[in-house]
């Protein structure tokens, strides 16, 4: 299973994004400044954007999802418990699983957005997805839910993850890490080689490397337990 992609180019007035590369089995964490473009690559690996130039070959993808940024975007049930439903999960055990056990009854927009954003991501890893793509998934959520997040995207069963985030403090263990910059997405390696390549890397990743240190991924407790 995987995600080719062959010299795609794709534009939009001044926007432009190149990238050739493959997103095989693992997780990927795809990093890049505000307005980059990783929404767009997003869309483009899901197929939902076609390029100007170039292929998107999915191979061996019978499943696939994206989670958009703003968990609204995916409600279409008047209740918590029904939206559960709408997945194709058991609405008692998801709802107990992201702590909304007490509001299986209300209307999903009356939930925080939080909440919402919990009980959205819950709803996807009560399945697996052969390529499963998450924009912005730590958005909303604070460093308790990070870290449940976290242990889910570790503990899934996806084929192929892709995770584009400006998460730099709660992060899962990953796979590959990409960087999107300058017109062009690429990936830096597999973890750990990447993680000296990585430009965006959050601050005490950079600090552990400055101090000869060399973690085994990217997590601040790999950073604790590196030498
Ligand atoms: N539908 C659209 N119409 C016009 N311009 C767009 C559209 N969607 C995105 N853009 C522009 O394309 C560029 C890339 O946007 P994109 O959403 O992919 O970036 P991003 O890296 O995901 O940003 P962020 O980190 O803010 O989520 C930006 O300059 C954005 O303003």
């Amino acid at each position: 299973m995987q995600v080719a992609l062959e010299e795609i180019a794709f534009s939009r007035r001044a926007f432009t994004l190149a990238c050739s590369g493959v997103f095989e089995e693992g997780i990927h964490l795809v990093t890049g400044r505000v307005g980059s473009g990783k929404t767009t690559l997003a869309l483009l690996l899901t197929g939902l954007l076609q390029p100007d130039a170039g292929s998107v070959r999915r191979e061996g993808v019978g499943t696939m999802t994206l989670s958009f940024q703003n968990p609204e975007y995916h409600v279409t049930e008047a209740t918590v418990r029904a939206e559960i439903a709408s997945y194709g999960a058991d609405p008692d055990a998801v709802a107990g699983r992201c702590g909304l056990a007490d509001r299986v009854d209300d209307d999903p927009f009356h939930l925080s957005r939080g909440e919402l954003k919990r009980l959205h991501l819950a709803c996807l890893f009560a399945r697996a997805w052969d390529l499963l793509i998450l924009d912005e998934p730590f958005s909303s959520l604070d460093c308790v839910q990070k870290r449940h997040l976290c242990r889910w995207l570790e503990e899934g069963d996806a084929g192929i993850t892709v995770i584009f985030t400006h998460e730099r403090q709660v992060l899962p263990r990953v796979d590959y890490i990409w960087e999107v910059a300058d017109g062009r997405a690429a990936c830096l390696g597999p973890v750990p080689g990447a993680i000296g390549r990585w430009r965006y890397a959050p601050p005490y990743l950079k600090r552990a490397l400055e101090e000869g240190r060399r973690p085994a991924n990217i997590r601040f407790e790999d950073v604790r337990e590196a030498r």
